[in-house]
């Protein structure tokens, strides 16, 4: 019986379904949200599945039900009721969910993304309906294997985990912070068609430090002070050791939200002995590279013509400063001369040898200039006179009327990326970045913002926002059995992404394809990043497939809906 495959991410393998239709039936059926189809169940499907009359008796096929969800979609007020309406639809009917979400995924990614899923964390208490992902906390030590036990699924491929320190640029959400995880594994499925029952949200619960959680009557978690001492990374230590113990080594375990600190160390700790990495850090620097990349396109300047300003040290700018120092050196650049082209300033000001305020991390010494110090970004800018500023400290307005001025004085097209998340942290809006300088700007920023006008001409600013690499590489590193993920594995995407970029999209102000695209670009990164691993030896499924295109395709989920009515046979002499 061939699949419909109408889905924009591919098609499933028959034999799954086939293995669903013996397991449950009856009302179970209907009350899993993997098999559930609705008023889509055909009238054969309802009477050999037991659930006849359970339903009403229209039938109603997937189209009519994204209709159907559409019009709930556009009735509601406000986006956090959509993202109420949008979660209480994934748990009850995953494949329409998905349809929905892929067919229309520049209106629904501000939703269930960001900027809507930062409102749903700080209101996770208030909105909660029913538990998705895993909860470990601090008091689990000893039996994290246990726990990881508990989940229903013994296929787990992917693992987003955070312990909600510093969500997106809202700060310490603690157990609130589940949201993220939930939300960037929705991605992996609606963009990168990564099989959606393989993917575990978790949030490690070690407290938090946010007083207006700790007093917050619906506050889901553990209402105590962030464990900071050696239990921490105890426990931290056990969660890795338990999930490979659980779901083998090549299980890919994503990094989201930590704190800078942990962040960084954790990186270190396990990227060499583990699949995974830090979204914050490697993730958001291949989105950015990509669009410095696509802007050198506008500006007709070499990668290694540009200054660059960071505003804010923290993972996002040290992750996109070491990534472009790599981009720089295969550009040609030695190290030294490649680090002499980023400028940090960090809350103390510019980062500088020796700097009298201190407050230098190994991370932040890296970037320290021969230089005085200088306080103020404004005060940096003007004397650096740099091409690119990049924000990424959550510090809103920071790119102030006198820097987005000067930047415009200096260059004919200033790049100025406001990558800070959500919309209320940028630091700028794409308006203020297009009309103070009068449309030269080439503008990003990590939450999305309308198209602006100004001087007749319409601006698309693009969104610089790591989805459009972590579900490629996830998809990738899952299917491919890559077991530990180098940096040179975000380079690769930063450029392929880069050359999604058209001819079109430069011409409209976007550095980044349009979000309307980001299905396809997600399966293109992943095919690309496959051929690279291969090709590097960093892909352990052997015998490698003769096409990857075909291969990566053919392991997305589909949104179609599968059959359950059974292909019957007959025996010799046995009639049906
Ligand atoms: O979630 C996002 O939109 C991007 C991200 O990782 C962050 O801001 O922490
Ligand atoms: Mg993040």
């Amino acid at each position: 019986m061939a699949e419909k495959s109408s889905s924009a991410i591919g098609s499933t393998e028959k034999g799954r379904h086939y293995a669903n239709r013996l397991k449950v039936r009856g009302i179970d059926v209907m009350r899993d949200p993997h098999l559930n189809k609705g008023m889509g169940f055909t009238l054969k499907e309802r009477q050999i599945m037991g659930i006849h009359g359970l339903l009403p008796p229209a039938l109603l096929d997937q189209d009519g039900q994204v209709y159907q969800v559409m019009q709930n979609f556009h009735r509601w007020e406000n986006n956090l009721d959509r993202y109420i309406y949008l979660m209480s639809l994934q748990d009850r009917n995953e494949k329409l969910f998905y349809r929905v979400i892929t067919e229309h995924v520049e209106l629904m990614m501000p939703i269930i993304y960001t900027p809507t899923v930062g409102l749903a964390c700080q209101k996770y208490g208030m909105i909660f309906r029913k538990p998705r992902g895993l909860y470990i906390t601090i008091h689990d030590i000893g039996h994290v294997y246990e726990i990881l036990c508990n989940w229903p699924v013994d296929e787990v491929k992917a693992i987003v985990v955070t312990d909600g320190e510093r969500i997106l640029g809202l700060g310490d959400l603690g157990a609130y912070g589940m949201g993220i995880p939930v939300g960037k594994l929705s991605l992996y499925t609606a963009l990168a068609g990564v099989q959606p029952h393989t993917c575990l949200p978790i949030t490690i619960d070690v407290g938090t430090n946010n007083e207006t959680l700790l007093n917050d009557p619906l506050y889901i978690g553990l209402k105590q002070k962030r464990e900071r001492g050696p239990a921490y990374d105890q426990l931290i230590e056990e969660f890795m050791k338990a999930v490979v113990r659980r779901y083998g080594e090549n299980v890919l375990i994503q990094f989201e939200d930590f704190g800078n600190n942990n962040a960084f160390r954790l990186l270190e700790k396990y990227r060499n002995k583990y699949c995974t990495f830090n979204d914050d850090i490697q993730g958001t620097a291949a989105v950015a590279v990509a669009g410095i990349l696509a802007s050198l396109n506008i500006t007709k300047k070499k990668l290694s013509e540009n200054k660059f300003v960071f505003q804010g040290a923290g993972e996002a700018s040290i992750g996109i400063a070491k990534l472009l120092v790599m981009a720089l050196m295969k550009s040609g650049l030695s190290k030294e001369e490649a680090v002499k082209r980023i400028w940090m300033v960090d809350s103390k000001g510019l980062i500088v040898k020796n700097r009298p305020a201190g407050g230098l991390t190994d991370h932040k010494e890296e970037f320290a200039q021969t230089h005085a110090p200088i306080d103020k970004l404004e005060d940096v800018v003007s004397t650096v006179k740099p091409t690119a500023i990049i924000g990424a400290a959550a510090q809103p307005q920071a790119f102030n009327e006198k820097i987005l001025t000067d930047m415009a004085k200096f260059n004919e097209r200033p790049i100025i990326f406001a990558l800070s998340n959500p919309t209320s942290k940028a630091e700028c809006t794409a308006e203020q970045a297009y009309t103070i300088t009068k449309g030269k700007a080439v503008f990003a920023s990590g939450s999305p913002f309308q198209p602006v006008t100004v001087g007749g001409k319409t601006f698309h600013p693009g969104q610089g926002n790591n989805a459009y690499i972590f579900p490629g590489i996830g998809l990738t590193a899952i299917v491919c059995d890559i077991r530990t993920i180098p940096e040179e594995i975000f380079l690769e995407s930063a450029e392929v992404l880069s050359k999604l970029v058209e001819k079109s999209d430069l011409e409209e102000g976007r550095v980044y394809p349009p979000l309307s695209k980001i299905v396809e670009v997600s399966t293109t990164i992943a095919i690309k990043v496959a051929e690279y691993a291969y090709k590097n030896n960093l892909a352990y499924r052997h015998p490698k497939p003769d096409n990857l295109d075909t291969f990566i395709r053919s392991h997305q989920y589909s949104v179609d809906y599968q059959t359950f009515e059974p292909e019957l046979y007959e025996w010799p002499g046995h009639k049906l």
